[in-house]
């Protein structure tokens, strides 16, 4: 209400009529609940929206750090999987139990092919390299640039990475031999499979790799790129819904994001210098920005090719070595050995040899039970909890309810990979045998269509999910012939599907530290596996 010696005060300095004050004020309510209440989509009929939104924030608060969580609590307490929610300006709709986030990612896979574009992420940290392309609108340039890191990435494209996957998970176990003195010192596994991660990307992408776990370049990239994807989440960022916090004076989530942009900057084009370099003294190696920096008829521009090195190297970097350092918690709890021994019967059950297990690693995954480890490990560990946020492009008719056009819709993969509705009553459990279908001799289940939600599907589907699931493979196969590993008794690790992320507000999860001990399965196979890999991989990159 406008006080009266306001008003008066107003007509008396002749700056408005009194009738026109009055007019104003409905236009001023409405501004009001513009800014408090409004939405970039206004409600969608048919589809339940959970209760207690306040002005201004929606639901952001309720939703805290940890979004997958208290999603899949809303599912359960008000029986609906799918619902809408405001974060801030902008409505969204949570998809949940793994049947919906089944049909609405596959169902509807070309009216949920666009990804929304947010302030903090897309305005301010990818104004220089361009989006990654999980992060990309979906227009032609996104196409471009799917279809060459879909080429890189593909099934067929892996046989050309053998000597990579060999060197690089043979450097695992004998960095791991070394640092834990073959067992006797326990050891924190996550930096080697950091190194490995990011060294198999970085070799994709420039042809180039750290040979040190703590090398300073490679510390730097694993350190920044885990800021970044601190500032890529909805809790983190206010300020992608609530735009008025971005004009607040000292911005500080705008100075971090541009100081990390700026770091970020630095590396990508020192990497791609050294190509440069190494292209003009014709010792570059087969790699992606070789091959287009070389390539003038490419159809890809600057931008587009740090694009997609960048997608490549933090769609790695961190998924990786979340799921593999995850997985060998849970094996190397009291309960894991179990799981350990059945997987090295079944390694050797196909390779008496184990020296041939190891070279058959990086080509061919055909051990069952390690198959089974690999996909639980996927599933329980949903290392991307709510997956990449999509956007609608067309109509989504949902059950009768229209979700219109430029929706963002958001899929709980966390809570469709427990939905004890699909997985059964041990859902919430981790259980490699649930995807055996025998386990004497172990044999895996058919599975027709999608095993877990960890990679998305359909249209944008994760483009790296092959080379990961090589890259797991490889890994685990050489160091669980090689080593039993058992929990430390003081630094034991959380295997809580939840609680083992250490920072939830995270794009991708960052698991809790924790310490193995190694003991070794036989030193003199050991020995002779490392001294046969060396050697390989010497000859191999030899100058
Ligand atoms: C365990 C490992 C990994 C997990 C759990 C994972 C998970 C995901 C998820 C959830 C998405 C979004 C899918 C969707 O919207 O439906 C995605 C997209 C993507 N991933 Fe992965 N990823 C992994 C490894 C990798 C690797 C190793 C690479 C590259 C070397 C990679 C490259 C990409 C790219 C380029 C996209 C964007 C696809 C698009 O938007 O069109 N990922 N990943």
């Amino acid at each position: 209400m406008i006080d009266n010696r306001v008003e008066e005060h107003l007509t008396l300095l002749g700056i408005l009529p009194k009738s026109y004050i009055l007019g104003l004020v409905p236009l001023f309510l409405y501004l009001v609940y513009k800014v408090a209440f409004a939405t970039d989509i206004p409600h969608i009929k048919g589809i339940p929206e959970i209760p207690g939104a306040v002005p201004i924030f929606g639901h952001l608060l309720k939703l805290g750090e940890d979004h997958a969580t208290v999603c899949e609590g809303w599912w359960r307490k008000y029986g609906d999987s799918v619902f809408q929610i405001r974060l801030g300006n902008t409505r969204a709709v949570v998809v949940n139990s793994f049947e919906d986030c089944k049909k609405m990612l596959l169902g509807h896979q070309n009216a949920v092919i666009d990804r929304p574009k947010l302030y903090t992420f897309h305005g301010v940290i990818s104004s220089t390299q361009g989006f990654t392309i999980g992060s990309s609108p979906w227009d032609d340039s996104c196409k471009k640039k799917r279809k060459a890191s879909g080429t890189a990435l593909g099934r067929p494209a892996l046989r050309n990475y053998h000597p990579m996957f060999d060197l690089e998970s043979y450097s695992i176990v004998r960095d791991i031999y070394k640092d834990s003195k073959n067992g006797a010192i326990e050891i924190n596994v996550r930096p080697y499979i950091q190194r490995y991660a990011l060294n198999t990307t970085l070799t994709l992408c420039y042809g180039i790799r750290m040979d040190a776990v703590y090398d300073d370049l490679l510390r730097e990239i694993l350190h920044v790129g885990s800021a970044i994807s601190l500032l890529r989440s909805a809790s983190e960022n206010l300020q992608d819904y609530i735009p008025a916090l971005r004009y607040l004076p000292n911005n500080e989530k705008n100075a971090r994001s541009k100081e990390l942009r700026e770091r970020r900057d630095t590396y990508l084009n020192l990497l791609l210098d050294k190509v440069r370099a190494m292209i003009k003294k014709g010792t570059d190696k087969p790699c992606i920005s070789a091959a287009i920096l070389k390539d003038q008829e490419t159809k890809l521009n600057g931008v587009e090719v740090s694009s997609i090195c960048l997608s490549l190297v933090s769609g790695g970097f961190e998924t990786i070595p979340g799921t593999l350092t995850s997985c060998i918690g849970s094996l190397s709890t009291p309960e894991g050995q179990v799981w350990q021994d059945r997987a090295y019967a079944d390694i050797k059950r196909h390779y008496p040899d184990i020296q041939e297990a190891w070279t058959s690693a990086i080509s061919e995954e055909k051990v069952p039970y390690v198959n089974a480890i690999i996909k639980e490990a996927g599933r329980y560990y949903t290392v991307s909890s709510m997956s990449l946020p999509r956007k609608t492009v067309t109509e989504v008719n949902w059950n009768g309810a229209i979700i219109p056009p430029k929706t963002m819709i958001l899929i709980n993969a966390q809570a469709g990979n427990h939905d004890v509705d699909h997985y059964g009553e041990n859902g919430g459990k981790f259980d490699p045998e649930r995807w055996l279908k025998s386990l004497n001799p172990p044999e895996e289940s058919e599975i027709t269509g999608l095993p877990h939600l960890s990679f998305g599907a359909g249209s944008r589907a994760c483009s790296g999910q092959y080379i990961a699931s090589r890259l797991l493979y490889t890994a685990l196969i050489r160091l669980l012939s090689t080593y039993k590993i058992v929990a430390s008794e003081n630094n034991p690790p959380n295997t809580d599907y939840v609680e083992y992320n250490q920072f939830k507000t995270a794009l991708v999860a960052i698991p809790r530290d924790f310490k193995v001990r190694l003991i070794p399965r036989d030193d003199a196979t050991a020995s002779e596996c490392l001294a046969q890999a060396e050697g390989r991989t010497k000859e191999h990159y030899k100058e």
